[in-house]
């Protein structure tokens, strides 16, 4: 992303909040409303900021009504799936089910879903192909441990997900892909990796898709930073050159909090 004091962007950004396990489904509609409403009230342009959530499953369906009914521009998605298309396969949920449900997006392999439920990088690049057999747009989470930080081989393992991840993928696939750098040490934690820290990772990863594919792909993949963002740390992040988006937890529950973000840019007129 190339980006100006007046906000230029190469690639549209791209701000998504994961809701995680909070939120059921009468609550969901309430935080998409006030949401809704509040970048309404601030004339919020969609086209310039793209803006997503991801809430529970269960919350889908209330969404997508919501969503068709009152005409909103914010899109959604789920927070997995299955590498599985149909079958026995008890308490999955299927990419063409998401689909049905108007999902334009799905995240695949949180850290969450990494380190709780074991999830390996071979049924993760599983998941990817599945979300594009269904056209659903995966937004593939990728981030080290702070035992990995501190070793400084953060890099290395990063890539060596990414790589996982998107093998076997087509370019335009690979372009179409969104990528989510979330260091583990940051989530939740109040600790957020520095913007020169998301830079540093976000140029890697784009380094990384131009040799495992072709410079479009590295100039069109959006790389989004997750972690511990709010919306006073928002702008500076989002005013690094490889940082196209933001994946917001905690802060995403919170509409005032969360629209703030999706506003960073006048923050950074106002700075
Ligand atoms: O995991 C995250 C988003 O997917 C980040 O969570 P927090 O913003 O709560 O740190």
């Amino acid at each position: 992303m190339t980006s100006t004091a007046n906000g230029n962007f190469v690639r549209t950004p791209f701000i998504a909040g994961n809701w995680k396990m909070n939120m059921d489904h009468v609550q969901g509609i309430t935080l998409l409303q006030k949401l809704a409403w509040t970048l309404s009230d601030a004339k919020h342009d969609y086209s310039r900021v793209e803006v997503a959530v991801f809430p529970p499953f269960t919350d889908l369906r209330g969404v997508q009504t919501l969503v068709q009914g009152d005409e909103l521009k914010v899109v959604y998605g789920g927070q997995d799936l299955s590498q599985f298309d149909s079958g026995a396969y008890t308490g999955d949920i299927s990419g063409q089910f998401l689909r049905k449900l108007g999902c334009s997006y799905v995240l695949v392999g949180h850290s969450e879903r990494r380190t709780i439920h074991n999830e390996s990088d071979e049924v993760l690049n599983a998941k990817v192909k599945a979300a594009f057999r269904h056209e659903v747009t995966p937004v593939l989470c990728v981030g080290e441990g702070l035992e990995i930080r501190q070793a400084g081989t953060h890099v290395e393992h990063t890539l060596a997900q990414l790589r996982a991840g998107v093998e076997g993928l087509t370019a335009e696939q690979a372009k179409e892909l969104v990528v989510a750098y979330e260091p583990v040490w940051a989530i939740g934690t109040g600790e957020v990796a520095g913007p020169e820290d998301a830079q540093e990772m976000c140029a890697a990863i784009r380094a990384e898709l131009a040799s495992l594919f072709d410079d479009s792909v590295a100039a069109g993949t959006r790389l989004l930073y997750g972690g511990s963002v709010k919306a006073n740390n928002a702008a500076a992040i989002m005013a690094e050159a490889d940082v196209d988006g933001l994946l917001v937890g905690g802060a995403s529950l919170d509409p005032s909090e969360f629209a703030n973000i999706v506003r960073f840019e006048s923050h950074i007129t106002a700075a």
